[in-house]
């Protein structure tokens, strides 16, 4: 076999082989042959799309030869994307292995020795296409400027790929989870290297690390980066969005809750508020679009460190997530896996995707107290009554590890607490919901609740991508106030979607709809409230399909506290508040994610 018969464009030289392009593929700029590590005799071309090669044995036998009925060479894995290409690398003289095939179809294996190049790229598994893993296609010739020349051009062409980082700052928590955060990047970060990404890595030391390193970073240097990486949990990952977007994104504040002064109780005991009322009241024609909105006009309160230069939305400046925490909730829900190499692969190419952010403001810790607002920014969710309850709880076992929120749950959920308050939000789908929730209804009496009722959020997702803002929605809306006993309150900016609960806490939420998924649970007994919380556990559940449950898509809410308190579990953080309120922002982070693949 005459080996590596060199280079040559499309114009061959008829001693070479041709290579047969269907229509529509696009002509190739470099075709050489090669020995492939695990393949055999090659030819490889390079085209605008990526690369793609021929064994030398089936160019003469397009129908695929096979050995003993085994198929030698699969359609399916004889190219790759430059999207998916992450590197390519000359490394040397050594061995490759080549398989090749005897007349009869069969093969055997044949170590050689040549000049080696390698393409890394990344591949998406089959059965579960949000999982990525990275693969290597190692080519050998005899010539090294010739694998010189292949690297030289395929970088080239990595290097029009303008979304894909080149620089990036990373925190690395190492107690998150199973404390294994430092490992995890260990074993990623050769990927970063490979791919010539810039890393400047920060190990937190304490709580509020990362917090305080994005609140004191100057915005020449946060300019520097092109985005931001945390390795750990939502907790790490919120600690950084909060760091970074308190002194960078200028809004008017959500509304303050109404005052209730006649119907607080001056001695604090505990006013029996009587049974849940909900009332709806239609905004007059001509009103501002959001009323709520319009009052937090005059309680803006004004930014002290305005900052024009990096400011939010934001499409440059990148979030990404490496998953080591306890739940990691966002990272299931923005890459569809809870796998480091996925996310990182995904930060690698420069995937995009647009995330909503809650922005929480805490008025009053307590009824008599006079406090500054305090802001807290959230990805993810926002939780009073039992989920407040159980972050209180759970933080005195931290020791225990993730297993703490299980002991926790149990001995809150035993101790069954239901909590008086008022909340008022804008319905911006009244009519959409009850529809939905009537559906939802007979769904379940003819047992085909498992069927979705409503788009799931998925990469490219359609709901994500429409154009409708937020504010056109609120044209249609009304201001609804609801008071009563809740078991929980619950604000979900994403599904949530975590191991505990396969669907998530709101399996319909949408990463960038403008949306915040209200969920409230009103006292009720606590057998059906472990019904709840079975089907939350469950895939293909419908922990929402209960008539103590009100479920409501909206862009803001109010709540006041009566009685004896909880907290607000706002991502795993403990918010203690008597008077809080709620906006979403649409998409006003961009992460480094494709968004799940369902
Ligand atoms: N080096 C550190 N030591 C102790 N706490 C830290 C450190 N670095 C960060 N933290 C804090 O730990 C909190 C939780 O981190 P993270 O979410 O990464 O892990 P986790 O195991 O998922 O945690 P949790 O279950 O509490 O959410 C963060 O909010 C952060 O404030």
């Amino acid at each position: 076999m005459k080996r590596n018969g060199g280079d040559y464009s499309m114009a061959h030289d008829d001693s070479q082989p041709h290579i047969q392009y269907n229509v529509g593929e696009k002509p190739s700029i470099l075709t050489s042959n090669f020995f492939m590590d695990q393949v055999g005799e090659i030819v490889l071309a390079l085209t605008p799309d990526g690369l793609s090669w021929k064994l030398m044995e089936s160019l003469s036998n397009e129908d695929g030869s096979s050995c003993w009925g085994i198929r030698l060479a699969s359609k399916s894995d004889t190219s790759i994307k430059s999207s998916d290409v992450y590197a390519a690398d000359f490394i040397d003289w050594g061995l490759v292995h080549e398989t090749r095939h005897t007349n009869a179809g069969c093969l055997f294996d044949h170590v050689s020795e040549m000049y080696r190049f390698r393409v890394h790229g990344i591949q998406k598994s089959k059965a579960q296409p949000s999982h990525w893993t990275s693969i290597i296609h190692t080519f050998g010739h005899d010539n090294r400027q010739t694998c010189q020349m292949w690297v030289n051009r395929i970088n080239m062409f990595l290097g029009l790929e303008t979304n894909r980082p080149k620089s990036l700052l990373v925190f690395v928590h190492p107690r998150s989870g199973k404390r294994n955060g430092c490992r995890i990047w260990e074993n990623v970060a050769p990927l970063f290297s490979q791919a010539k990404v810039k890393t400047k890595v920060v190990v937190t030391e304490r709580a509020g690390h990362a917090f305080d390193a994005m609140t004191s970073i100057t915005n020449r240097e946060l300019n520097s980066y092109d985005g931001v990486v945390a390795v750990g949990g939502d907790g790490l990952f919120n600690e950084i969005l909060n760091g970074i977007l308190l002194s960078r994104h200028n809004a008017p504040y959500p509304p303050v809750p109404p005052d209730h002064g006649q119907t607080v109780d001056t001695h604090n005991e505990i006013v029996d508020p009587g049974p849940t009322v909900t009332m709806a009241e239609p905004l007059a024609s001509g009103e501002d679009e959001s009323p709520l909105l319009s009052t937090s006009l005059d309680s803006h309160v004004t930014n002290p460190n305005p900052d024009p230069e990096v400011s939010f939305p934001n499409e440059r400046f990148r979030f990404g997530l490496i998953p080591s925490g306890s739940t990691d909730a966002i990272v299931m829900c923005t890459t569809g896996a809870r796998d480091p190499v996925t996310s990182a692969l995904q930060i690698i190419l420069g995937e995009r995707l647009r995330l909503d952010i809650a922005q929480v403001v805490r008025w009053k810790t307590s009824r008599t107290s006079k406090d500054e607002p305090r802001v807290r920014y959230t990805a993810s969710f926002a939780g009073y009554g039992f989920y407040g309850d159980v972050i209180t709880e759970s933080e005195k076992y931290r020791w225990m590890g993730p297993k703490r929120y299980d002991y926790a749950g149990t001995k809150v959920f035993l101790k069954h607490r239901s909590y008086d308050a008022e909340v008022s939000y804008i319905n911006v789908e009244q009519e959409k919901t009850n529809t939905w929730a009537n559906g939802r209804r007979i769904k379940a009496f003819w047992d085909l609740s498992k069927e979705p009722e409503r788009a799931l959020c998925r990469a490219k997702c359609d709901v994500c991508n429409t154009n409708q803002t937020t504010s056109d929605t609120h044209q249609e809306s009304k201001l609804t106030r609801v008071r009563g006993r809740f078991l929980s309150i619950g604000a979900a900016v994403i599904s949530c979607r975590n191991e505990k609960a396969p669907d998530g806490f709101v399996a319909d939420a949408h990463l960038s709809d403008g949306f915040l998924d209200l969920i409230l649970i009103k006292d009720c007994p606590r057998a059906f409230y472990l019904w709840h919380l079975t089907e939350l556990a469950r895939k293909g559940g419908t922990p929402l399909n209960f008539d103590f449950i009100e479920h409501h898509k909206t862009t803001t809410f109010t709540f006041t506290s009566f009685g004896e308190e909880s907290v607000w579990n706002v991502d795993g953080e403990v918010l203690v508040a008597h008077k809080l309120s709620a906006q979403v922002f649409r998409g006003l982070i961009s992460l480094f994610a494709s968004g799940p693949e369902t």
